[in-house]
């Protein structure tokens, strides 16, 4: 963890969550007091629900977030969400070029940094998620994919303001495989050697955030490794036990 680095742990609800899971919410609202000393909480349901939980988390200590956006403000595109309806109705964050996405929807790099700058337009935080197949680090091409999808989808004026970077390999989605924390080191030192170069000071200042099978038994593990800061939680965040526990695992 690189110290000046406030974490942030996140929470990506991906298709889950129905009004019901309110309770679920109100109970990550109650215990949310006693992680802030460690990290930021966010919190990103399907976009059905982001009005009501940003409603019930008004002057808490948890944000609301959202899983996609569409480039434009708005017009013809059936079904489609823009970054503006999404911020209307209480996201302060975006995450943007997800691998299920990228997989689901063919999602490029060049749409993926067209959201990002959506989510800018709209005022918000993009966080962008980065990841290499199986078949990929099978392959050896680890560093070379992430390379180019951080060329790719990162636009221009990134700063640590307005972006964060998801590293999330693809084959520890999901799965329960974790990469050892001296590979998350490497790697997490290599997306950081690419943002400094590129972004300089704000580059050494933006979070990196791991994702892929985070749960309370691994957190305190891969959050102290330097250049994590924070994570990007998916099947944990949906229980608030776990999520605030993931939380209490940051230094
Ligand atoms: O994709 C993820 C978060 O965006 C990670 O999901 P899991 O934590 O369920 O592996």
């Amino acid at each position: 963890m690189t110290d000046a680095i406030r974490p942030l742990i996140a929470g990506n609800w991906k298709m889950n969550g129905l009004k019901a899971s309110i309770a679920e919410f109100d109970a990550m609202l109650n215990g949310a007091a006693e992680v802030t000393a460690k990290a930021d909480l966010l919190v990103c349901p399907p976009a059905t629900l982001v009005a009501a939980f940003a409603e019930k988390a008004r002057g808490k200590a948890v944000a609301l977030g959202a899983q996609d956006c569409h480039p434009k403000a708005s017009g013809a595109h059936t079904g489609d969400i823009a970054a503006e309806m999404l911020v209307d109705a209480g996201a302060t964050a975006i995450i943007v070029g997800h691998s299920e996405r990228r997989a689901d929807h063919g999602e490029g790099d060049l749409l993926v940094k067209q959201k990002a700058e959506a989510a800018w337009r709209a005022k918000v935080i993009a966080i962008v998620c980065i990841g290499e197949t199986q078949a990929q680090r099978d392959a050896g091409q680890t560093l070379d994919i992430l390379r180019g999808q951080l060329n790719g989808s990162l636009p221009d004026g990134s700063t640590a303001a307005n972006l964060v970077v998801a590293y999330e390999p693809v084959w520890a989605i999901g799965t329960g495989l974790t990469p050892t924390a001296k590979d998350v080191e490497q790697i997490h030192g290599f997306i950081r050697e690419l943002l400094t170069s590129r972004f300089k000071a704000e580059g050494a200042r933006m979070r990196i955030l791991y994702g892929g099978s985070v749960k309370p038994s691994n957190a305190a593990e891969l959050m102290v490794v330097k250049n994590v800061n924070g994570a990007l939680v998916g099947g944990a965040s949906l229980k608030a036990a776990d999520f605030l526990a993931i939380a209490k695992g940051c230094p």
